[in-house]
């Protein structure tokens, strides 16, 4: 019986995959297997000895400390593009709010007083003060053209607008799906000099942190509209509101309130729900179920952020050796010869790396004995053994 903890609402079509006659999916579990979780904040959690993976029902990864899992031979799994259109469909609304100043003029309407002639007299005396501007012709920016960006770049180009696009490693996935005519920018200060409506999607890292900030909005065009649904540390709050109140700034719209933003007029900071379709909760959490329970009753991994893809079909019904290792000289030998020093053949065998890590999966012809697989638990290098029966 596997142990799975959830964390978070994790949809119950995900956790539907995990036969209960093979798993117990609890938030109570003390001993777990593996993790699912959504946004809930991992980095202070103490890493039983037990977990084996963590899945997270989502894109992002900024709140689990991928780094130690790994030094701890423990593949992290995500959701690649199975929110992505709940994203999109959210940010095309943040351009519309954004260009048709839809959030003031409802606010303005709200206050309005007096019987319907008098309500219908002050809104037709005020409604100028809401004149927007329409999307055709507009250039969109967009930075980071992964699964959520390209959903974005296609969309604007489907409503007229120019759209420029910023990604230095955009796979051949993502090129692929991109709409002809997006222009490619060679740097973000390229994007935000082009852009009438500036869009980020790129994940939390060292690198991304503070993209957007006060020098950049300096070198934006006046009256920008930046939409944020990637994460709140790539926006630096204070620069926007610099940049908002000194008039050169449209507005911002973006997932994630902060005191900064409190109460300013020309911001909308929603609630962190780009993702909180039910569409996207069951295909992220379906998707991480898949993945961790796969990796749990097999050992392949599929959709990893720290691990390489290796699904290797199962060869015989002998045990199944899983070993995730420092990726450095010498480690499959000494897999190999400690199946060999037991006697044991190796039906089948993959081993492939990813930066620093690298994972093995052997079919054996037979059962390995218990004192075999502690030594190789014991050497050096070696960061988890799994047996599968
Ligand atoms: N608001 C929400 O609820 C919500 C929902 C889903 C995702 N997100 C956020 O959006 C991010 C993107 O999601 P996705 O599904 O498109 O991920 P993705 O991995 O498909 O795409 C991210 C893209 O960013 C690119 N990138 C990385 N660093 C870059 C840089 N410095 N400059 C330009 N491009 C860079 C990558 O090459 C990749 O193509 C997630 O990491 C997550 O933080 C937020
Ligand atoms: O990275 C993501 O997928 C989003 O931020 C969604 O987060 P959530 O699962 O907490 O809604």
């Amino acid at each position: 019986m596997f142990k799975v903890l959830t964390f978070n609402n994790i949809s119950a079509r995900g956790l539907d995959r995990l036969p209960r006659e093979r798993f117990e999916v609890s938030s109570e579990i003390q001993q777990p297997d593996a993790v699912l979780l959504r946004s809930a904040k991992l980095h202070d959690w103490a890493v039983p000895e037990t977990l084996k993976a963590v899945g997270r029902a989502g894109a992002g990864v900024n709140n689990i400390p991928v780094e130690a899992m790994s030094e701890r031979g423990i593949p992290v799994f995500n959701a690649p593009g199975a929110n992505a259109n709940a994203v999109k469909e959210l940010v095309l609304a943040a351009m519309f709010l954004a260009a048709r100043n839809i959030c003031p003029a409802w606010a303005f309407a709200q206050t309005l007083e007096g019987d319907d002639a008098a309500m219908n007299k002050q809104a037709e005396a005020e409604k100028k003060r809401f004149t927007g501007f329409e999307l055709p012709g507009r250039t969109l920016g967009v930075v980071g053209l992964g699964a959520i960006g390209v959903n974005v770049a296609n969309a604007a180009k489907a409503l007229g607008m120019n759209v420029i696009g910023y990604d230095p490693q955009i796979t051949v996935r993502s090129a692929w799906n991109l709409e002809a005519g997006v222009r490619r920018a060679h740097s973000v200060d390229e994007v935000m000099a082009a852009a009438d409506v500036v869009t980020l999607h790129v994940p939390e890292t060292d690198d991304t942190r503070g993209m957007i900030n006060g020098s950049r909005l300096a070198a934006a065009r006046e009256g920008l509209v930046l939409l944020n649904f990637a994460r709140a540390g790539i926006v630096d709050d204070n620069a926007v509101v610099a940049a908002l109140d000194a008039g050169r700034m449209r507005s911002y719209v973006c997932d994630f309130p902060s005191a900064a933003l409190k109460g300013h007029d020309a911001v909308v900071a929603l609630p962190h729900i780009g993702a909180s379709t039910n569409e996207a909760q069951e295909n992220c959490a379906i998707m991480a179920a898949d993945e961790v329970r796969d990796f749990l009753e097999t050992g392949n991994i599929m959709n990893s952020v720290n691990f390489p893809e290796l699904v290797l079909p199962r060869n015989g019904s002998g045990d199944r050796l899983t070993v995730a290792n420092a990726n450095v000289p010498n480690m499959l030998g000494q897999i190999s010869s400690a199946v060999a020093e037991a006697g044991l053949n190796i039906a089948d065998m993959y081993n492939k790396s990813r930066g620093d890590l690298a994972y093995s999966v052997v079919d054996i012809d037979g059962k390995l004995p218990g004192d075999v697989v502690e030594r190789l638990r014991q050497t050096e290098g070696v960061l988890a053994v799994r047996v599968i029966e």
